[in-house]
């Protein structure tokens, strides 16, 4: 059977995601207790985040050179804006929130470096820098929806429950599996010098996503102390 990149990529990183399923934020998702106030902070900075990824998407269709990769990243761009961005737009309006205020969020800490990192090596590099940024961004949430598919109730749930459902769909799987389509694709034949690069993205990122996790948990936007002597 052919080897594909992405084993070789799962087992570096699936320590690391194995991880997420432990994170309080996360266990409180799939069991259903997670305090509201800590998922409106995700959900607020996670749309920021996905305006920023949604370049990263339109950037890949600009340094695409055949048609069919150019047209996956549209596919990617249109899916993120619409379906995934939808979810977020209807949890603001659970809670009040308009999406002109969704939009305006002013980004915590770990949103700014986790952003800045992806657009700075996907500037840099060829089209397979910018899809090593997305991967672990799409693969480990369809991962995490999936897993917690698995926990009873957390479909039913009636509050994150469409959580569960959107990012273990067939449509959000669809995405994820454009992007491992396109690493394996972009990985054949190339140096190990450059895969090496490649998988340090993925690794990088993957603990971005951690740390996302944390930023969640806690609330976290800058470093209070500092801030108010400004
Ligand atoms: C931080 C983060 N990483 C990944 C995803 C899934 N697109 C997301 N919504 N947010």
């Amino acid at each position: 059977m052919e080897n594909l990149f992405t084993d070789r990529l799962w087992n570096k990183v699936e320590p690391i995601w194995k991880s997420y399923l432990e994170h309080p934020f996360v266990k409180g998702l799939g069991e259903g207790w997670l305090d509201q106030e800590k998922f409106k902070h995700w959900m607020k900075q996670d749309y920021i985040y996905l305006i920023e990824y949604s370049r990263l998407f339109a950037l890949g269709s600009a340094k695409a050179t055949d048609l069919d990769t150019m047209t996956t990243f549209a596919n990617l761009l249109h899916g993120t804006l619409d379906m995934e961005m939808d979810l977020h737009r209807k949890y603001a309006s659970k809670f009040g929130i308009s999406n002109e205020e969704l939009e305006n969020t002013e980004a915590a800490a770990t949103t700014t470096a986790y952003t800045s990192y992806m657009l700075n090596v996907s500037q840099r590099g060829g089209i397979e820098n910018v899809v090593a940024s997305v991967l672990a961004c799409a693969w480990s949430y369809n991962y995490i929806g999936k897993s917690l598919a698995k926990v009873p109730g957390a479909l039913e749930h009636e509050f994150y429950g469409n959580w569960v459902q959107m990012y273990s769909s067939d449509e959000f799987t669809a995405l994820a599996n454009d992007c491992i389509d396109l690493i394996n694709t972009i990985a054949k034949g190339k140096p190990e010098h450059e895969l090496a690069f490649i998988e340090e993205i993925v690794v990088k990122t993957s603990y971005f996503e951690y740390m996302f996790w944390d930023m969640a948990e806690n609330k976290e936007m800058w470093p209070v102390e500092v801030r108010a002597s400004v």
